[in-house]
């Protein structure tokens, strides 16, 4: 069964519009949304905190119930708020601190040190590891060199190209799943997922164990309500 991880970053913006404001709560929607069938909770503390707050991640910590999955460029202060909250899982993405969204994947030859190491660093805190991947089957050898969990396949380019050809949109994710899975990593996906390509991913790409889904997600429930929304979203995985 592949598992659904509800980024909540979206709802943490609406949160920040009005500067200090309680609406929406946070943790409260973290814990109706882990009530409406999600299996995680992601966010991804930006060090602008333009949505998600490091005291966000630590206030979640205390209330999440199913899996905290926080996501992040490891600069020292990540790393440290990784240290003391200690998230069952630890994604890491390559952005840069402007990056508007997340919008590649980590170059695991030529990071591979500074990735063993941090990987390493995080994993003694008891954290799983993912790794944030482009879909190509290439850099899979280097990914499992760092000692990863897991690699989080980035599907901006599917979620492009479904609508024009999902068979082609999708194979370099099956190739890159395949070879992830014969290196023996756990495998992860995310970015722009939605309720028109996800249920095609999901019965596509091997090995899948868990997507993470946020922004799409928000929106819909903006429209169909939250824990309508969440469950549709568990029914694109069944
Ligand atoms: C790694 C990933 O694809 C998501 O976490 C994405 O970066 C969401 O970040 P924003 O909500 O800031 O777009
Ligand atoms: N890792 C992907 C994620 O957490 C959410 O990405 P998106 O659904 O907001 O594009």
């Amino acid at each position: 069964m592949i598992k659904l991880s509800v980024n909540i970053n979206k709802i943490a913006t609406l949160r920040n519009a009005r500067g200090l404001h309680a609406r929406p709560d946070l943790l409260q929607a973290a814990r109706d949304i882990e009530r409406f069938g999600a299996e995680g909770i992601t966010v991804h503390p930006r060090p602008d905190e333009r949505h998600i707050r490091y005291d966000d991640v630590r206030n979640l910590k205390s209330i999440v119930t199913t899996e905290l999955n926080v996501e992040g460029n490891p600069t020292p202060d990540f790393v440290a708020l990784c240290r003391e909250v200690r998230p069952e899982q630890v994604t890491l993405v390559p952005d840069a601190p402007d990056a508007i969204t997340s919008n590649a994947g980590w170059d695991v030859v030529g990071h591979q040190g500074f990735l063993r190491d941090t990987v390493a660093e995080l994993k003694s805190y008891g954290c799983r590891v993912s790794i944030f991947l482009d879909p190509n089957p290439t850099l899979v050898e280097a990914a499992a060199r760092t000692g990863t969990d897991r690699v989080e396949l980035y599907t901006e380019a599917y979620a492009r190209y479904y609508p024009t050809d999902r068979a082609a949109a999708v194979q370099p994710y099956r190739d890159t799943a395949k070879a992830a899975v014969a290196a023996g990593l756990g495998l992860n996906a995310g970015h722009d997922l939605d309720l028109e390509n996800l249920a095609y991913l999901a019965q596509q790409v091997p090995g899948l164990q868990e997507v993470s889904i946020g922004h799409a997600l928000v929106a819909d429930a903006l429209y169909l309500g939250l824990e309508n929304t969440v469950q549709l979203y568990k029914r694109q995985l069944r």
